[in-house]
């Protein structure tokens, strides 16, 4: 069986493979990404129209990752931005500086959700610590009236230790697990939120 693990248990993974082991953040990021992709890829969703709906911490930054990974392979891939870009991690700006390079359409305009085939959450993963309100709520609720939705890591919202939303939570059709499950996963509400869990758990993160 597949551990569950606390959301402060995962961080401190996090931090023992990232800052003891020296696997640079990175690199984790790229092996998740890669997961991502592959996983998604391998449903048969209609990829003709992905939007990435992302935040400015690392979940976004895979979110941002997982965008460059499609467009590599041929997909039509465009990014919605959610969030004050004053806090935006430093793995996110190598992402968006990347994402640059490669021309994918970016907006902070929720707009082109609506015609979106596939949908990828990236707003919040393992990081929220308060309840969803502003622009997150609108970003959340826009999704929820939207298409098919893969979320990374966890859905946006959820608490991953509870599976009870902060205020307001994506109702994701697959959940792509990052390196571990995560214990609000296996209870009923949290079920609700997650739709499938896929553990992509192949990420070279420290495991004791
Ligand atoms: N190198 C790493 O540490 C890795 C991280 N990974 C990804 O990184 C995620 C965790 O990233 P972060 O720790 O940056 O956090 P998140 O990206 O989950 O959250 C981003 C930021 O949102 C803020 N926030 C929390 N609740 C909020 C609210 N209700 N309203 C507004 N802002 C709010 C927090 O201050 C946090 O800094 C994981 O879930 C996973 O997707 C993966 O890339 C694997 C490797
Ligand atoms: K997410």
């Amino acid at each position: 069986m597949i551990k569950s693990l606390t959301t402060k248990e995962l961080k401190e993974l996090d931090k023992f493979t990232i800052q003891k082991i020296g696997i640079p953040s990175l690199v984790l990021m790229e092996r998740a990404s890669l997961a991502i992709r592959d996983i998604t890829l391998a449903q048969h969703y209609d990829l003709s129209k992905v939007v990435i709906v992302a935040g400015y911490g690392n979940n976004g930054g895979d979110g941002l990752a997982v965008a460059r990974l499609l467009k590599i392979k041929g997909v039509n891939v465009s990014i919605i931005n959610v969030g004050n870009a004053k806090h935006e991690s430093s793995e996110h700006a190598t992402q968006s500086k990347i994402c640059d390079y490669y021309k994918i359409p970016t907006t902070s305009r929720l707009a082109s959700l609506s015609s979106a085939t596939l949908v990828i959450d990236a707003i919040f993963g393992v990081g929220i610590d308060r309840p969803v309100t502003g622009e997150y709520l609108t970003a959340i609720q826009a999704i929820n009236h939207s298409a098919t939705t893969v979320s990374i890591d966890v859905p946006s919202g959820l608490n991953s230790d509870t599976g009870i939303p902060l205020n307001e939570a994506v109702h994701a059709d697959l959940t792509i697990a990052i390196a571990f499950n995560k214990l609000g996963f296996n209870t009923n509400s949290g079920k609700e939120y997650t739709g499938k869990v896929i553990v992509a758990d192949d990420m070279g993160i420290y495991y004791f």
